[in-house]
């Protein structure tokens, strides 16, 4: 239980639940207090139950076209017309509709264990504790990749992959490592495995497309350079497969952290993993020899990151924003998420799936990942995840050389002489730590469920 509420706003929130009932019909409800503090006072006991969920002070914020939405930012605390506005608004639907859904649901759910055992996860199928909407049957997911081009990047050079789909209009991306796609055909080695290039690029575009059109949009082979110029064709049967011993490529599933990729935050550790995935794609890959006579060799590192834009797991920068404060008062970002309406984890991977089939890696990949949940998801749309690749917290390697893998994940890049403070966490950065960072780390193993062993001074704190 999280109490972290000091004196005089226990003592003033007390005053409002126990003090004389005012005497217009609703002012109860008005926000005399600060309305993170009410909803922190409410989550405080020892339950949160779905009552708490779906409640809004701020009704023009969450849904903008929800009826009776207004634009808040035009509200004045000095008119008093306007204070109807700030007052407690139910999302839910009405409990009319809402035992009708849950019926249906119950139809439908007798294969899953029971919702109450159930921790809050991935994608709104999942989450039990939300109010359910009609089954909505919609078309399969459809990617195209628009344009890709050329990225060096501290760890190496690297393809960026922008897609559009027919689900959300948000541009994810594709971060290809492949270094191998700038390797002269005549040197091709005796060991090697296929190119990771994306179908819908390389795919005609129409009759009047020109080569100069595919250049532009990146559906080329090998270089770009001033005097070389290759346009791609399209796949005509499947890629050759990748010679024997040669592991599948590593893949990860990012989602945006806004915070922790551009500004730096150490309130969590998205930035930090992100260059971790960039850097351990990059790293040459060992093949074993197959025969005595044969020498292990290496083949240029090749995998990808796939960029989705669903920031703050899937609750958008806004609610991630007023989810942190939550978090200063004391809340985990579990708990944090409950407060405000929203899922522990509202990200769904369907369109992940759909780019790296377009890419040629449904086949089998290795996923960097601690969060189980991604690994079933992506199973579950269908993709093979031939093994779960762990990724241990710099900052934790630093302290525990004891957590050091030694697949590449760390090994004799032990990250305590890379510890630094400014920028650590960006893109080429080292390792850092500070308590947010552990305070975060801790929740993702014990609320999340994140296969991480968990290492800290005081594992209490
Ligand atoms: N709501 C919320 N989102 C957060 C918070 N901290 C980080 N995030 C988001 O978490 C997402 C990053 O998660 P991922 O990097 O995919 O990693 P993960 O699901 O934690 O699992 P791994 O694959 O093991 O790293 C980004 O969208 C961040 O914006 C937080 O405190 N609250």
């Amino acid at each position: 239980m999280h109490t972290h509420i000091d004196d005089a706003a226990d003592a003033a929130l007390l005053e409002i639940l126990t003090g004389p009932v005012p005497k217009a019909k609703f002012s109860r409800r008005d926000a005399a207090l600060d309305p993170l503090m009410i909803a922190a006072a409410a989550a405080s006991g020892p339950h949160i139950t779905r009552n708490h969920y779906h409640h809004d002070f701020f009704p023009g914020v969450m849904l903008p076209q929800h009826e009776g939405s207004w634009d808040w930012t035009k509200w004045s605390p000095n008119d008093p017309k306007q204070r109807r506005h700030l007052t407690y608004v139910s999302r839910q639907a009405p409990r009319r509709q809402r035992l009708q859904d849950a019926k249906e649901n119950d139809s439908s759910r007798d294969a899953l264990p029971s919702p109450k055992k159930r921790r809050p996860s991935l994608g709104s199928a999942a989450d039990t504790t939300r109010p359910t909407k009609p089954v909505e049957h919609v078309k399969p997911v459809e990617v195209k990749c628009m344009a890709r081009t050329r990225i060096p990047t501290p760890h190496g050079p690297a393809f960026l992959h922008l897609y559009h789909n027919n689900r959300d209009t948000k541009e994810h991306l594709a971060i290809v490592i492949d270094p191998a796609q700038y390797a002269d055909p005549s040197e091709a080695s005796r060991v090697s495995a296929p190119p990771i290039r994306s179908q819908s690029l390389d795919a005609v575009w129409g009759d009047n497309e020109t080569e100069m059109d595919r250049i532009t949009r990146g559906a080329y082979v090998g270089r770009l350079s001033p005097t070389s110029r290759r346009a791609s064709s399209p796949l005509t049967s499947p890629p050759p497969a990748a010679s024997d011993g040669v592991p599948s490529p590593l893949v990860r599933i990012h989602s945006e952290c806004f915070t922790g990729e551009t500004v730096g935050s150490m309130r969590c550790d998205c930035g930090e993993q992100l260059d971790e995935a960039l850097r351990l794609i990059s790293q040459p890959i060992p093949v074993p020899a197959l025969s005595a006579a044969a020498a292990p060799t290496t083949i240029p590192g090749r995998g990808a990151v796939i960029y989705l834009r669903q920031e703050g797991r899937g609750i958008g920068l806004l609610s991630k924003i007023r989810a942190y404060n939550l978090q200063d008062l004391g809340h985990d970002t579990v708990t944090a998420n409950l407060m405000l309406g929203h899922g522990a984890d509202e990200r769904g991977y369907e369109l992940a799936g759909a780019i790296l089939r377009d890419l040629g890696l449904g086949g089998g990949l290795r996923l960097l990942t601690n969060n189980p949940d991604k690994v079933d998801a992506l199973q579950r749309e269908g993709l093979a995840v031939v093994e779960r690749v762990p990724m241990v917290p710099r900052s934790w390697q630093g302290r525990n050389p004891a957590l050091i893998l030694a697949n590449g994940n760390g090994g004799a890049e032990a990250w305590q002489d890379k510890d630094r403070g400014a920028g650590a966490t960006l893109i080429g950065g080292g390792a850092v730590h500070g308590a947010d960072l552990d305070k975060y780390l801790r929740t993702k193993v014990l609320r999340m469920g994140h296969i991480l062993p968990l290492w800290m001074e005081d594992p209490e704190q």
